[in-house]
């Protein structure tokens, strides 16, 4: 057989590209991306999702696991180094959701145009030794920054903070939406999610259960005793001694501490996040498609207790938080937990504030 000629070749590319939407202009900026590497015709529906810190530990896996979520569509994957890369790699993934990769801050307000959803991941994570509190002073920055271009681009977007302290990285990006006149209580979530997988899956090592039939509510926030977990409200319904919920309460609340240390300076948990990350998205992605009673747990802007931000179980749907669900009864131990988490809670809410009003 002869080999193909230049011109058969050029038919054969033709011939693609008739199948093919225009070409992905952002991907055009990475040296390896050829005409191909645009969107095929018949590409998933669904929704528009951007990761914001997409190069990381946790953003990477996380992209990875959104490309194969079949209710995205788009996946926009933004971060201030190595975005190409990763965006190629995952490009090749052979699922529904098209990729487009973005770098730098000239390309972040068009990472975010026309998203539905924007997942923040962001941010400088914690070293053996140091609180969440102490990744404040640059983290705060980043997610005022990306704030600030959301309410440009996206006001409309659900967005999941994740970046550390949660406590006051909310705070700080409802602030900067209340600057911009865009703030939506409803659409701004902390994702606490890890709590929740956490607590789960410990509970069930002491029941003796699969940690996918255990349900554990944990509410106040997500940093040290701000993590309150509601073990009298365990589903299915189950009981614990004393000294059982002293070692779940401690290990729930030190889960975050206990990965640290165990990778020693190599930062904290990214895979474990990058799951829960999904899973909290996914529910979000549901209740955005009309799903009915999508319920997690989430830190938001509340009335469940006096302070302005608080972590529980609410109802997500087409507008993203439809119903904030109260604590319901509580044990004089959880009662006593509240108060210790309600305290350090309010500083840590006042410090994300005071940094945006400063
Ligand atoms: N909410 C939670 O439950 C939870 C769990 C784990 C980690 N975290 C937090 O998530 C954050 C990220 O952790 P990680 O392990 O992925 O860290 P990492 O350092 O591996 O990745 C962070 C990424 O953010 C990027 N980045 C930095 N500044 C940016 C900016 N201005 N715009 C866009 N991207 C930027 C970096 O380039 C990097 O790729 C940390 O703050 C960590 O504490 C939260
Ligand atoms: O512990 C950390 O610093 C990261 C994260 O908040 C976690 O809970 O794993």
């Amino acid at each position: 057989m002869q080999p193909s000629s230049g011109k058969n070749v050029n038919q054969r590319i033709a011939r693609i590209s008739a199948h093919l939407d225009p070409p992905d202009l952002h991907m055009e900026n990475t040296a390896s991306v050829s005409r191909l590497n645009c969107r095929a015709k018949g590409g998933a529906a669904g929704f528009r999702v951007a990761v914001l810190g997409a190069a990381g530990g946790i953003g990477q896996p996380l992209a990875m696991l959104m490309k194969m979520n079949p209710l995205v569509s788009v996946l926009h994957l933004y971060d201030v180094v190595n975005t190409p890369g990763v965006t190629s790699d995952i490009s090749h993934m052979d699922t529904g959701a098209v990729v487009r990769g973005f770098l730098g801050q000239q390309q972040l307000e068009e990472a975010l145009t026309g998203v539905d959803l924007v997942i923040i991941p962001a941010g400088v994570p914690r070293k053996p030794g140091m609180t969440r509190d102490d990744l404040f002073n640059i983290n705060a920055g980043i997610v005022r920054t990306l704030s600030e271009a959301i309410a440009k681009c996206c006001p409309n977007a659900i967005v999941n903070v994740i970046s550390n302290p949660v406590n006051s990285t909310v705070p700080i990006a409802a602030e900067v939406f209340k600057k911009a006149g865009t703030f939506d209580p409803k659409k701004l979530l902390g994702v606490t999610m890890l709590d929740v997988v956490r607590a789960n899956t410990f509970v069930a090592e002491v029941l003796g259960l699969d940690p996918r039939d255990v349900n554990v509510p944990v509410v106040g926030g997500h940093a040290g005793v701000t993590i309150l977990p509601l073990l009298s409200q365990v589903k299915p319904p189950c009981s614990f001694t004393p000294k059982e919920v002293d070692y779940l309460t401690d290990r729930i609340q030190n889960g975050g501490t206990e990965v640290v240390e165990a990778k020693a300076g190599a930062g904290s948990a990214t895979l474990s996040m990058a799951y829960a990350a999904v899973k909290f998205a996914d529910a979000c992605l549901r209740g955005l498609r009309g799903d009915a009673s999508v319920v997690e747990c989430a830190f938001v802007a509340s009335q469940v207790t006096e302070l302005p931000f608080f972590a529980s179980k609410v109802r997500l749907g087409r507008i993203g938080v439809e119903e904030i669900y109260p604590l319901g009864p509580l044990n004089e131990y959880e009662r006593a937990g509240l108060e210790k988490a309600k305290k350090e809670l309010e500083s840590s809410i006042q410090k994300g504030v005071s940094f945006v009003r400063k």
